[in-house]
């Protein structure tokens, strides 16, 4: 049986885990496990959480992402209580042209806005039909579906990827998302934290998802189906700063009835039904510096699989980068094999 760790407990490594062949040993060990007291110091359980396709990617990005969405939209209808659930996204576009919407014709129920249901300002816009998931949810949901099904959970922190050595694996998977920078046999300095300051708002009726995007601004407001709406965002690529700040909460509310002034009617906060603030960080490894890094290395003479690096994408890449990462195992297997039969 090949045994396998995987460095990461967050929504790459717990879905890495659900893909992988049925006779693999798997163990995931992570500072940070599902279920623990609510802490910012991981990225997973903070997610807005929706399927929405990263514009700047390249072909094979855009095919993990399509794989992504698959896979939660098989959730979506075979397990509901994943809190993963079908919703209509309209995104509304100050910026680019058309054709640079990789994703057009390729999401369920993909249709061009016409100029009657887009500001007068705006340049194109699109609605289809995605995934909206809620991570406090969906995180111990999984973690519990693998321990049934024999995946082990144990809590390290380690400074390096050799230290994981000793637990006797065939392949280690690294799924450590933004711990990549300092794992020192790693060391990937192109990952990088972006703080995402958001607001929760209260309303009972509206239920979809809303995009606006412009070259240096973007307003988001997701239902998350349940009364509450995620609304965002103020994005500084860079910092890790957990801090929720006055002045931007306010321009948050702002944009929001600017864009949406049937669902936020109000620019007073309490009027508004704000609840909390959602202030954290994701790591991303941008176009520029690489994009997302699904791949073997040998590491220190430890076979190791890296999967991290997808933008503000983790559960959008989910299931893309598992099936990449089962592929990369399954061929992994079979090298082996062949190998040891020759000797
Ligand atoms: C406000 C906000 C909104 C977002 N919205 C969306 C969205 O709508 N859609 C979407 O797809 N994504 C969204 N994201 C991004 C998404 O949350 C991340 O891409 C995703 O959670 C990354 O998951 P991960 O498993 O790779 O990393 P993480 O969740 O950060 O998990 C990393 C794991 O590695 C472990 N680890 C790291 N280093 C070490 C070490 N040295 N030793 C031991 N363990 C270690 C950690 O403890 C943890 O278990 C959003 C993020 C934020 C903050």
């Amino acid at each position: 049986m090949t045994k396998i760790t995987i460095l990461g407990a967050g929504v790459t490594g717990m879905t890495i885990a659900s893909q992988l062949p049925k006779d693999c040993e798997i163990t995931i060990v992570g500072q940070h496990l599902p279920g623990d007291a609510p802490s910012k110091d991981w990225a997973s359980p903070w997610a807005a959480a929706v399927w929405l396709g990263t514009h700047d990617t390249n072909e094979y990005e855009q095919k993990l992402q399509l794989d992504g969405l698959a896979g939660l939209r098989q959730l979506a209808e075979r397990h509901p209580e994943s809190s993963v659930r079908k919703i209509r996204m309209r995104e509304i576009m100050d910026t680019g042209s058309p054709d640079q919407v990789w994703y057009q014709g390729k999401v369920p129920g993909f249709r061009w806005l016409s100029k009657g249901e887009m500001p007068e300002a705006s340049k194109y816009g699109m609605t289809y039909e995605t995934v909206v998931i809620t991570p406090p949810v969906f995180l111990p949901w999984m973690r519990d579906r693998l321990e049934q099904r024999g995946v082990q959970f144990k809590r390290v922190c380690v400074g390096s990827l050799k230290e994981l050595e000793g637990l006797g694996h065939d392949i280690l998977i690294n799924a450590a998302g933004l711990g990549v920078r300092t794992l020192a046999d790693v060391k990937d300095s192109k990952v990088q934290p972006v703080r995402l300051q958001s607001a929760i708002f209260k309303h009972p009726t509206y239920r979809e998802g809303y995009v606006r995007r412009g070259d240096n601004y973007y307003t988001t407001a997701f239902s998350h189906l349940d009364g509450e709406v995620y609304v965002g965002g103020v994005i500084e690529p860079g910092s890790d700063d957990v801090n929720a700040y006055d002045d931007k909460r306010q321009m948050i509310l702002d944009r929001a009835h600017e864009n949406q002034p049937d669902v936020f009617p109000s620019t007073d906060l309490k009027k508004a039904g704000f609840v909390r603030d959602h202030a954290s960080w994701y790591p991303a490894r941008f176009r520029k510096d690489g994009g997302v890094r699904v791949e073997a290395e040998t590491v220190g003479g430890q076979k190791v699989i890296h999967a991290y690096g997808q933008h503000a994408g983790g559960y959008t890449f989910s299931y893309g980068i598992a099936w990449e990462v089962a592929r990369i195992v399954q061929s992994t297997i079979a090298d082996t094999r062949s190998l040891q039969a020759r000797l």
